[in-house]
């Protein structure tokens, strides 16, 4: 090998209406390690369906609510909302069966597509032309020329158009490559594809929050987030025969949006952040079984509740 290619991370959406064989490329392109994501709190726009996690590249393929032709106002509010976040992932792959015609429903989709596509902040859409299986090569041939002619009529064009079929595997190596292709060069969102959602580890964050909101809730309404970095064992401790239990590090990050924010948790001369330490410790303790360091950090991330990306990388 000679020059290492960078390493990618980021956020994939497909979107194509139902049936197109979302959740089930989904799965092709995840491999064997389907993550079903639990329902995580919080997460009010993006829902992990999956995480493509190779050695140069990590990509974290989103949910969103569904892109519906609206029959109410509702419907209608629901979509922009979807598009609003459709914009802040880093690739879109707009599923188009192979064997049916092209229709009211993908053409509504892609009028929906069109205004991310274009501009300084455009979102790339790869078009994705899937149950390819299901047809035969010249049926196959004539549905990308459609497809590409969709693009073409609203004065876009699409990044890529792959045809592909999760049913047998065609293509669907070629197809990460070109998602991959678009994301940008980052370290792993969630390190080892794992997400950190374990049970102990949310309730960990939740003792430390409790413990930081602890009489000041109403001044930090909804700002903070709690994130556990690393929970691991001190070297050495455990393995004498003191019959002590272990000692585990437990890094844990709040992050607040504001710099005044940091300075009431931390209270005067770190007197308060020691108190929230103190606290939460005895029952991260009890839950875990062990003695722990608890190592707190106060961060600013400025205005993480309104930026998707920021949400993922603190674990919502
Ligand atoms: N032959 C063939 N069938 C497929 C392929 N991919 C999906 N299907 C079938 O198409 C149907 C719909 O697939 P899904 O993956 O559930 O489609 P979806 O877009 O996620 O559907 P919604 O959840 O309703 O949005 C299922 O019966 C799949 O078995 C494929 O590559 N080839």
């Amino acid at each position: 090998m000679t020059h290492e290619n960078p390493h990618r991370s980021g956020f994939a959406c497909l979107v194509g209406r139902p049936n197109v064989g979302k959740s089930t490329l989904t799965n092709a392109l995840v491999g064997q390690k389907v993550a079903i994501m639990s329902a995580r709190p919080q997460t009010t726009r993006h829902t992990i369906r999956g995480i493509v996690q190779r050695d140069d590249a990590q990509m974290v393929l989103v949910d969103t609510p569904g892109l519906h032709r609206p029959r109410t106002l509702l419907g209608e509010r629901l979509n922009t909302l979807v598009v609003d976040t459709l914009s802040e992932v880093d690739v879109v792959g707009f599923c188009l069966p192979a064997d049916q015609k092209i229709g009211p429903g993908d053409r509504y989709i892609a009028n929906q597509l069109a205004p991310l596509m274009e501009g300084r902040t455009a979102v790339p859409v790869v078009a994705i032309v899937t149950k390819a299986d299901l047809v035969g090569r010249a049926a196959l041939a004539e549905q990308l020329m459609a497809v590409d002619q969709l693009a073409r009529s609203m004065d876009r064009d699409w990044s890529a158009i792959v045809p592909v079929s999760a049913q047998d595997g065609f293509q669907v190596a070629e197809l990460t490559e070109v998602l991959v292709a678009h994301l940008p060069e980052g370290p792993d969102l969630y390190p080892g594809g794992e997400l950190t959602d374990e049970p102990e580890e949310t309730m960990i964050a939740e003792l430390v929050r409790e413990a930081a909101l602890e009489g000041i809730r109403d001044e930090l309404p909804h700002s903070l987030a709690v994130v556990v970095e690393e929970i691991v064992p001190r070297e050495g401790s455990g393995d004498d025969s003191s019959g002590k239990p272990p000692l585990l590090d437990v890094r844990v990050n709040l992050f607040v949006e504001r710099e005044s924010q940091k300075g009431i948790i931390i209270g005067r001369g770190g007197s308060r952040l020691r108190e929230v330490g103190s606290q939460a410790r005895e029952g991260i303790e009890k839950l875990l079984g062990a003695r722990i360091y608890l190592d707190l950090h106060v961060k600013v991330a400025k205005d993480w509740q309104r930026d998707p990306k920021q949400l993922q990388r603190l674990g919502f």
